[in-house]
């Protein structure tokens, strides 16, 4: 069936729009104040037909890298922390006296992985993004870059986007770049042609996908907004990729850009992070009845069913749990220290309460904190 895109997009009500450092800045970094002009115009038209409007933004990096005299986006984290957080301050500012033509408030919400993947984190995003819209307000969010270390990052702005869309129950996300959509090879490369829909991952097969464009000011390349289509569209929420030129096109429902049709339904969030959107610090193997448990039957993981564990990680990171042929099963969010669980594993609940107390009863996998990866 064909999706007709006029129709997607006029009845999306809340929408939730990520553009990248390239269609921000200039070359040789700073903000391009025109740039930013159009792109609010656009926005502002958006919220002009009714719809409420969440900005993910990146550009922070690439802001702050001019004032510094930075002629390049500098390698070393702590050198991208300080430009971001020059750079934040400037983007933020730019925004608030563009939209405030429009008269229309923005509110700043920088991010971290924490607050999508930790329960009362998330809940705390949830609500204040719910009350900024229910404000008025277009919220314009970011990584916290200035305090994200390689550890704890998301690391691109379009896997936060698709995130932020499942977190504010977006109706549409739509990705801004400065490549007018998604084709089956890099645009550079001669013959490479665009593909106006995506409906499956079959679409997906004869894709090439390169790296960032030349610019070198954009991070990702097409892969992160490839993987953050998957994440939205999993859950249910339609994405239009297209550049920051043909945003307000792509607003007004015309054919532009890619359009990935929505596949799957909602899912909490955490457990789309878990799948998507990270990797194991370490790793749990299942004897064959555990993994029969947690596969099968949708159990928690109990210490009895684990015969090792490799890895550093503590209580509340995510781990891989493997069969006990190595292969990865399920990712979850695990109860206990690396260093703890040696001295439990294959012990029943009940053995662990009786020996060591109350507190070793508890599941090392919970069911809500785990999704399967086959
Ligand atoms: N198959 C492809 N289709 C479209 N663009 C591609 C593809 N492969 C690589 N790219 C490159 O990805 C770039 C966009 O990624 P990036 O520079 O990270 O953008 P942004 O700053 O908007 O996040 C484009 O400029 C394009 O050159
Ligand atoms: N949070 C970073 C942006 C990271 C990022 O994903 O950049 P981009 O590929 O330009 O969307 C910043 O504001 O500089």
């Amino acid at each position: 069936m064909t999706t007709d895109r006029s129709t997607l997009v006029r009845a999306a009500r809340r929408i939730v729009v990520k553009v990248g450092s390239s269609s921000l800045t200039t070359a040789s970094g700073g903000i391009d104040p025109a740039r930013v002009r159009r792109l609010v115009e656009v926005l502002a038209a958006a919220r002009g037909t009714g719809a409420e409007v969440v900005l993910v933004s990146s550009g922070a990096i690439a802001a702050g890298l001019a004032p510094l005299g930075f002629s390049t986006r500098p390698r070393a984290l702590a050198a991208q922390q300080a430009a971001a957080s020059v750079g934040q301050g400037l983007l933020a500012h730019r925004y608030q006296e563009e939209f405030a033509r429009h008269g229309i408030v923005t509110g700043q919400v920088l991010l971290t992985l924490d607050d999508v993947v930790r329960r009362a984190h998330y809940r705390n995003a949830h609500q204040t993004l719910a009350k900024l819209l229910e404000l008025g307000v277009v919220p314009i969010v970011n990584e916290n870059d200035t305090v994200a270390t390689s550890e704890i990052r998301f690391g691109d702005n379009d896997r936060l986007a698709a995130l932020v869309a499942h977190l504010v129950h977006a109706d549409l996300l739509v990705l801004l770049s400065d490549v007018d959509g998604l084709y089956d090879g890099p645009p550079s490369r001669p013959g490479s042609t665009l593909l106006p829909v995506v409906r499956s991952e079959d679409d997906l097969a004869s894709v090439t996908m390169g790296a960032a464009g030349s610019s070198g000011i954009g991070t990702g390349g097409m892969t992160t907004k490839v993987d953050a289509a998957r994440i939205a569209t999993g859950a249910g929420i339609p994405v239009v990729l297209t550049s920051a030129e043909q945003g307000a096109a792509a607003l007004a429902g015309a054919e532009v850009g890619t359009l990935f049709e929505a596949t799957g339904k909602r899912r909490p969030t955490r457990q789309l992070w878990l799948a998507h959107a990270t990797s194991g610090l370490g790793s749990l193997t299942l004897d064959a009845g555990a993994v029969r448990a947690v596969v099968s039957r949708g159990a928690s993981l109990l210490p009895a069913g684990i015969t090792s564990v490799t890895g550093s990680f503590v209580a509340g990171d995510p781990v891989d749990l493997l069969d006990p042929d190595g292969g990865v099963v399920a990712r979850g969010l695990v109860s206990f220290d690396a260093d703890e669980l040696p001295a439990l594993l294959g012990r029943s609940t009940g053995d662990l309460k009786e020996s060591l107390g109350a507190a070793y009863e508890r599941e090392v996998v919970h069911r809500d904190d785990l999704v399967l990866l086959r």
